[in-house]
């Protein structure tokens, strides 16, 4: 049998010749160098580079985690929307604390977030959601995103059903769909070096003010 153990082992990281990290001269928000850096991120191609990872505790401290996408950012936080019906939905109303990490590896960087998920309220989410295609309209209005399925055919089908009823009523809103906030306290970003003197700046709010320090890698 194949040995994983070595396999893995001989897998390259932090490959090629990655960016310096001048952390003498950093902006006064998170949000502004987290925009710096999806910058870089999207005119290096790195492929999907709004794609992050949503960290969720449920309410008996028990951790779960999923890839979604990042759908705005400004200076109250970063955006995502989803399903209330959905798990991860679930567990945000009983504790809403939550994680954010973005990682490009072409470019040897990583941003962590720590904060509280903010439900946007019933307008801003239906703008969301009339803002998404017909398709993924259509499969959200199914709702039930996280409960079992016993075959692939009754996706098909609702599927159908639901894409003719987005056809036919265009407003057609999924009343459970919902745009988070992700206001963050922390915000570290981590750029990895080929000779492990990754840098790492973690910026926390502190009396309204972000402070931002160097931290060992
Ligand atoms: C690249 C990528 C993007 C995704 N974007 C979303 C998204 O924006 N919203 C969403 O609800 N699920 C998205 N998903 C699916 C989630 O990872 C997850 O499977 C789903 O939301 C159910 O999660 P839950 O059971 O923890 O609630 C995405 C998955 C991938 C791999």
């Amino acid at each position: 049998m194949e040995n994983v153990k070595v396999l893995l082992r001989n897998l390259k990281v932090l490959k090629g010749s990655l960016d310096d990290f001048n952390t003498n001269d950093v902006p006064e928000t998170p949000h502004e160098l987290f925009l710096e850096w999806l910058h870089i991120a999207i005119r290096n191609e790195v492929p999907e580079p709004h794609a992050m990872t949503i960290s969720t505790v449920d309410s008996e401290g028990n951790p779960d985690a999923r890839v979604l996408i990042l759908k705005n950012i400004d200076e109250n936080g970063w955006y995502f929307a989803t399903s209330a019906e959905s798990s991860k939905g679930k567990q945000i109303s009983e504790v809403a604390k939550v994680a954010l990490t973005f990682y490009w590896p072409a470019l040897g960087k990583q941003v962590r977030i720590r904060g509280t998920a903010i439900d946007m309220g019933r307008e801003r989410s239906a703008t969301d959601f009339l803002e998404r295609s017909e398709v993924a309209r259509a499969g959200a209005l199914i709702g039930k995103q996280s409960n079992s399925l016993l075959n692939r055919e009754i996706l098909d089908q609702a599927l159908i059903e639901k894409l003719e009823d987005v056809k036919e009523t265009p407003d057609l809103i999924y009343s459970q769909w919902k745009l988070y906030c992700v206001q963050a306290n922390q915000v570290e970003f981590w750029q990895g070096n080929v000779d492990r003197k990754h840098i790492r700046l973690k910026y926390r709010l502190h009396e309204n003010q972000w402070v931002p320090e160097l931290l060992w890698p």
